[in-house]
């Protein structure tokens, strides 16, 4: 059976209006069509009047019309509102919900430290309106659509895998190849036409010192390979770059250039075994090919499960021949894919799964928290998850030798269980 078994339903955090994020560098992915490992991304972050580095990621549920974008996001944002119907173009603006990142790791934590409450991370999910053929050229809901897109750091694109006549196609059929050629080319379609206008103004070249215009002939290079990507049907992610020329075309947030999980939105038959579904192995040949990830789900199972009471939930997924919900699966790989990592802080008044970026230094996790953790940093007493479980407790791991002394240049590892030393 494919990516179904995970872990419990997750409830929402909270559901909050659309505001606009920073887009970050470039993502690489493994061969993986189920897997996605991130080698590099880039370092941007925001900072909050609370001093805290925001680490609010958000990823953009995408698709063609009526494909079942809002039943998924009102299911993995349990309380969310998005209007879900039988009808093209039922979204038109964007709805965001925050969705806590599942992670058992928190309760035996949680449970070792006698915690009075859990935190877990979390992550934005943005659902989208639909896009059609021609949206890049102002077609359906046109231009707008791909600029929310434009805000998110990830995609994850829904795809239709369900045979349903009662709910109307937009193109006539069932068809997830289709379907995602179009999507692809609208992205593409927009991505050339921004390059077009930038290449324009980098023509004039109005860099003044040697570093803005070293900068400015790194873009130039870098568009100039990714033009000749899209040109050639290939995202823009698909070309190496240097970190240099990374940074120099961030700004233009290019859509081809974030990370992409397909979502095989399956029936409610198809559930226990979605490879049995044609449709399903069709896209995972396809998430193969562009290395993306591949999550099978039944978007409407998954809302019916929200209406339910928690007691039932389980009973109505062993009805059709599953144990899990798809839910906490698809949370994760978003998360993954994010590049994302966690570590815990744990003691009695709350244990906490912090978020960072993968390579972050032992002050710049500390950052996440506080400004001032990062400012006044000492060291940072670390233990490993596994070491701290063995030792039961921070302090159980000193006696045993095992909690670590990390200073500045400490990388903090998946999983770390950490105590800030700092100095204000
Ligand atoms: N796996 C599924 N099996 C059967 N029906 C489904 C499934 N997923 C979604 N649907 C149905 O498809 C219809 C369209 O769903 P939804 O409104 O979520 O689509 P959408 O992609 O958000 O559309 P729009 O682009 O118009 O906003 C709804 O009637 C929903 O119940
Ligand atoms: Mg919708």
């Amino acid at each position: 059976m494919a990516r179904l078994t995970c872990s419990n339903l997750i409830p929402a955090l909270t559901f909050l209006p659309l505001k606009s994020s920073l887009c970050r560098g470039s993502l690489f992915f493994s061969e993986s069509s189920q897997l996605i490992g991130v080698l590099g991304f880039g370092r941007r972050f925001s900072s909050s009047s609370s001093g805290r580095i925001s680490m609010s990621l958000k990823a953009g549920i995408v698709g063609l019309p009526n494909v079942g974008k809002s039943t998924l996001f009102n299911a993995v944002v349990e309380n969310g509102k998005a209007q879900a119907a039988n009808f093209p173009f039922c979204t038109i603006e964007p709805n965001v919900g925050t969705v806590a990142v599942p992670d058992p790791r928190l309760h035996v934590l949680s449970d070792l430290s006698k915690s009075q409450r859990v935190v877990p991370a979390s992550i934005e999910f943005v659902d989208i309106a639909g896009l059609v053929k021609g949206a890049s050229r102002g077609e359906g809901l046109g231009n707008k659509f791909l600029s929310h897109i434009r805000e998110v750091d990830s995609i994850l694109q829904v795809v239709r895998c369900f045979e349903d006549n009662d709910i109307v196609h937009v193109s006539g059929k069932v068809d997830p190849k289709s379907d995602i050629d179009v999507i692809n080319l609208e992205l593409v379609f927009s991505d050339l036409d921004q390059i077009e206008k930038r290449m324009e103004k980098l023509k004039k070249g109005k860099a003044r010192d040697s570093q803005s215009k070293l900068k400015e002939e790194a873009e130039k290079s870098a568009l100039e390979r990714i033009q000749q990507a899209l040109l050639d049907g290939n995202p823009a992610r698909s070309v190496t770059l240097t970190d240099f020329e990374k940074d120099a075309v961030e700004h233009l947030c290019l859509l081809t250039m974030k990370p992409v999980i397909y979502v095989a939105n399956v029936a409610e038959s198809d559930l226990a075994e979605p490879r049995s579904n044609v449709h399903v192995i069709e896209v995972m040949k396809l998430a193969t090919d562009f290395k993306s990830g591949l999550v099978p789900i039944s978007a409407q199972v998954e809302s019916e499960l929200t209406e339910l009471p928690s007691e039932e939930r389980g009973e109505y997924l062993h009805s059709l021949g599953v144990n899990e919900s798809g839910l906490g699966n698809l949370i994760r790989e978003t998360y993954n894919l994010l590049g994302l990592r966690t570590y815990f802080t744990s003691g009695e008044k709350e244990t906490k799964a912090w978020t960072i970026l993968s390579g972050m230094t032992a002050p710049q996790a500390a950052g996440v928290i506080h400004s001032d953790f990062e400012k006044g940093f000492i060291r940072a007493e670390t233990v490993s998850y596994d070491d701290f479980v063995a030792a039961g407790s921070l302090a159980g791991a000193r006696e045993k030798g095992l909690l670590r002394s990390e200073g500045k240049d400490y990388i903090v590892q998946e999983g770390d269980v950490m105590l800030f030393r700092f100095n204000v």
